[in-house]
């Protein structure tokens, strides 16, 4: 099958330049003026003797009206019929909501995406590709396709891919390098320690959300055939009722907000929503899921709650409650509606269920599965500082004040969510978008989804002694390959499995 590559971006970003180079013709339009190419092209181009399909999308502004929605429903639909997709963004212009809710559309459609930086020239590509990494989708490439830079990289590179040739390194890991972690105390002295066993009692979830969406509908969905309910504790003074049960061999701990398991009569249930209730159980649960009702959209009051979660920093799966028996242009109108509302709420899945049928209701437990693991997730000084020097080699950060400032090494601070803190010079000048970009990259490292995290700075000297430093340099080399290949997900489950096994 000859792949299909559809080059999606915001009108301008230069696609029909970038089609053009791609396939040598000059059938598509260039202009300045945005929003000109109004069909879908479709070309072909060829790397070597391997032949491939491009398609040049209308724009997508992201605040389309009238005819300029109809391109983007096209934009779309061109995404769909791809194996890959050029995710193009204007390098000149930097980074605007557009891009944001293009990025949003393409993480949730699940399509491979490259990030195109496009107008690279006369940039300095460090610092412009820089302010890419905030749209979560990878490693920018930079190209200028009207001077023909970058443009021949970039497709033998996808076509590689495409053609299942790697260049990644063999794995190589053994499970010692997990078991010791480095450890800070208040001076500032780092120690190495033994890892203790991650803590494996149960996920405690809290199902939050305005009244009638659903809620005590899918407690009890949850609740429901295959579950384990170690004890009830009705009667409890607590303001929500705590049920422990067991799912596939996994704990659980619903935190029922809705009060269900009091609820004597219908009557009563209108009283039982309690903001209060809310706001406990977004704090003392590990994963939060917000119900929201599909047939009445999004609310204020759903931001609200939504505010309080992201506040707390709480690990977060959505579930877009009552998806059964709506139609298609229903079904559409919430999404586009989701679309633009969550488009800021980059890290939390989505899930579209009907807790009255119990449709998608097992995709909501891989989400939660996920996020806790995230959430919850251990990771050793040795390995975050490896991930910080290999950020700080790809991108410099840049100076302050004719000085550059030094990040030394990486520790984590907590969990649920994750903190990490990153100790070093002139740490509180660095600019936003490069804490950004630290950020993203150890997001993207260590594999961390359905969490917010927090990276902290803290401004001191270098706190290791000579005798730290060797041993640092030990436990550094023998960290490397584990970073190079950061299966990270894998070895935490496995220690979880393991732990779990114990009698
Ligand atoms: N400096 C610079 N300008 C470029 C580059 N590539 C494209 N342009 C210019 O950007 C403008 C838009 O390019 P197009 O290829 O028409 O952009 P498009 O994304 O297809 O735009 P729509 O058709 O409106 O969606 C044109 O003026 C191009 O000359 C580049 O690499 N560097
Ligand atoms: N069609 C449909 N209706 C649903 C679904 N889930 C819940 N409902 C209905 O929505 C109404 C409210 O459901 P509840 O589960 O009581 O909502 P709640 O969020 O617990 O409400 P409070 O306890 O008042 O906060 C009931 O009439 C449910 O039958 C669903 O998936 N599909």
């Amino acid at each position: 099958m000859v792949p299909v590559i559809a080059l999606v971006g915001r009108p301008n970003v230069g696609k029909s330049t970038l089609f053009n180079r791609l396939t040598k013709s000059r059938d598509a339009l260039v202009a300045e003026i945005a929003g000109l190419t109004r069909d879908r092209k479709y070309g072909e181009g060829k790397v070597g003797e391997r032949p491939f399909i491009v398609i040049d999308t209308g724009g997508i502004s992201g605040e389309e009206v009238g005819i300029d929605e109809a391109m983007a429903v096209q934009s779309f639909q061109a995404i769909q019929e791809a194996d890959i997709v050029f995710f193009m963004v204007d390098a000149s212009a930097g980074i605007l909501e557009g891009d944001r809710m293009i990025a949003n559309y393409l993480r949730k459609s699940g399509k491979s995406a490259y990030l195109v930086a496009n107008k690279i020239d006369g940039k300095n590509p460090d610092v412009v590709l820089i302010e890419m990494y905030e749209l979560g989708m990878g490693e920018p490439l930079g190209i200028a396709a009207a001077h023909n830079r970058g443009v021949s990289t970039l497709i033998d590179h996808v076509m590689d891919e495409l053609h299942g040739v790697s260049h990644d390194e063999p794995v190589a890991r053994s499970e010692d390098e997990w078991n010791y972690v480095w450890e800070e105390d208040e001076e500032g002295h780092v120690t190495e320690v033994v890892h203790e066993e991650l803590d494996v009692k149960g996920i405690k979830i809290a199902i939050v959300g305005r009244p009638n969406v659903g809620k005590s509908t899918l407690v009890n969905r949850f609740l429901g055939e295959d579950r384990v309910v170690v004890y009830d504790e009705a009667g409890t003074t607590r303001d929500s009722i705590y049920i422990p049960y067991e799912r596939h061999g996994q704990d659980y701990t619903l935190i029922d907000t809705a009060g269900i398991r009091r609820r004597k009569n219908i009557s009563e249930a209108a009283e039982k929503f309690s903001i209060i209730k809310t706001l406990q159980a977004i704090q003392d649960c590990h994963v939060c899921i917000l119900v929201l009702d599909a047939r009445t959209g999004i609310v204020e009051q759903d931001l609200h709650m939504l505010s309080f979660v992201l506040n707390a920093g709480r690990a977060l799966v959505i579930a877009i409650n009552k998806w059964d028996g709506m139609d298609a242009d229903e079904k559409k109108r919430v999404k586009d509606e989701l679309d633009r509302r969550f488009d800021f709420l980059t890290f939390a899945d989505m899930h579209f269920i009907s807790a009255l049928h119990g449709t998608g209701v097992g995709h909501l437990y891989e989400s939660v599965d996920q996020a806790y693991e995230s959430a919850m997730g251990k990771w050793q000084t040795n390995m975050l500082t490896r991930i910080l020097e290999d950020a700080v080699a790809t991108h410099q950060p840049p100076m302050v004040r004719s000085r550059r400032p030094k990040l030394r090494y990486a520790h984590q601070g907590g969990s649920n969510p994750p903190v990490l803190v990153i100790h070093g010079n002139l740490v509180n000048d660095l600019p936003d978008d490069y804490k950004r970009y630290l950020a993203n990259t150890f997001r993207r490292v260590l594999d961390i989804k359905g969490t917010p995290i927090r990276v902290e700075f803290r401004q001191g000297e270098n706190p290791f002694s000579d005798k730290q430093k060797d041993i640092r340099h030990r436990t550094k080399r023998r960290a490397e390959s584990v970073v190079k290949t950061a299966n990270i997900r894998q070895i935490k489950l496995d220690k979880h499995r393991k732990a779990r096994n114990k009698p």
